[in-house]
């Protein structure tokens, strides 16, 4: 495996992640042993073929999916010693999720939209954080269109505040732009990167797309549920390389 990523203030790891789906012969071994650290305050993107364990990895770094083996820690909390409740709680202060779908809900502004998870847990709204948000995310005049009045990437950019605005420790992005075309794509990736540098969030993003993945600080690779790589500031040819699980 190639490591590059630089010893930072750790914002999620794993230890020996292992995750298999079923027993006996149909068991399939989505995750086999994973040691990772994302550092705290960079966009990650993580990357490798369909079916390598992506999508099972980001559930289990946010806790949405139980291990079958080994450790998961986020925010320096070991995630196996929380029962569902404290899960639940532990999510919604610590973890912010975008998703392919921008789960707006219909009837709310995207105001309204953006602040929702904080009335949900009952915790009053930072005005000036919220200011900041909208101003990075862009969509300072539309925080009173309905979803149905604004773009796709205006949707996501909305859905994107609403991860932000609880101050999570960290984003995990599933990938944010495979319902958006490539002008919106690029303008969505933008205002993530800028939710790094500007608010020091960190991002950990899956995506299929070298393009989504240039937005990235470090690229984490994986192949058949193993990772192959962790770079730092790749290069687009020691990417490809990577992702063709070879040296680069
Ligand atoms: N609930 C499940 N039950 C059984 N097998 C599963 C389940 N979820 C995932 N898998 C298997 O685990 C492996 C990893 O799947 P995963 O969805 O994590 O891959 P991925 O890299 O995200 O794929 P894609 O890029 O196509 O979304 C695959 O072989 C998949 O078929």
């Amino acid at each position: 495996m190639t490591t590059t990523a630089q010893t930072t203030s750790t914002a999620a790891s794993a230890r020996g992640l292992t995750r298999t789906y079923g027993d006996g012969d149909s068991a399939v071994q989505a995750l086999r042993g994973i040691d990772l650290d994302l550092p705290a305050g960079r966009f990650t993107a993580i990357m490798g073929p369909s079916g390598s364990g992506k999508s099972t990895l980001m559930h289990c770094l946010a806790g949405l999916d139980a291990v079958t083996a080994g450790t998961v820690t986020v925010a320096g909390r070991d995630l196996a010693g929380l029962d569902d409740t404290a899960l639940t709680l532990f999510r919604r202060e610590h973890i912010g999720f975008v998703f392919q779908a921008f789960n707006l809900l219909p009837m709310l502004t995207a105001g309204q939209n953006i602040v929702l998870p904080l009335e949900l847990s009952g915790r009053p709204v930072d005005r000036e954080r919220y200011d900041q948000v909208v101003a990075v995310l862009g969509i300072g005049d539309r925080l009173g269109h309905l979803p149905s009045q604004l773009s796709g990437g205006q949707q996501q950019r909305v859905a994107i505040a609403r991860a932000l605005v609880t101050q999570p420790d960290i984003v995990f992005a599933d990938e944010p732009t495979g319902n958006l075309d490539s002008e919106a794509s690029a303008e969505v990736l933008g205002h993530l990167r800028r939710s790094v540098c500007e608010l020091g969030m960190t991002v950990v993003m899956v995506t299929h797309e070298l393009a989504a993945a240039a937005y990235a600080d470090d690229v984490v690779v994986i192949h058949d549920g193993s990772v192959t790589a962790h770079l730092t500031d790749p290069g687009q040819d020691e990417l490809v390389a990577a992702l063709a699980g070879r040296g680069a």
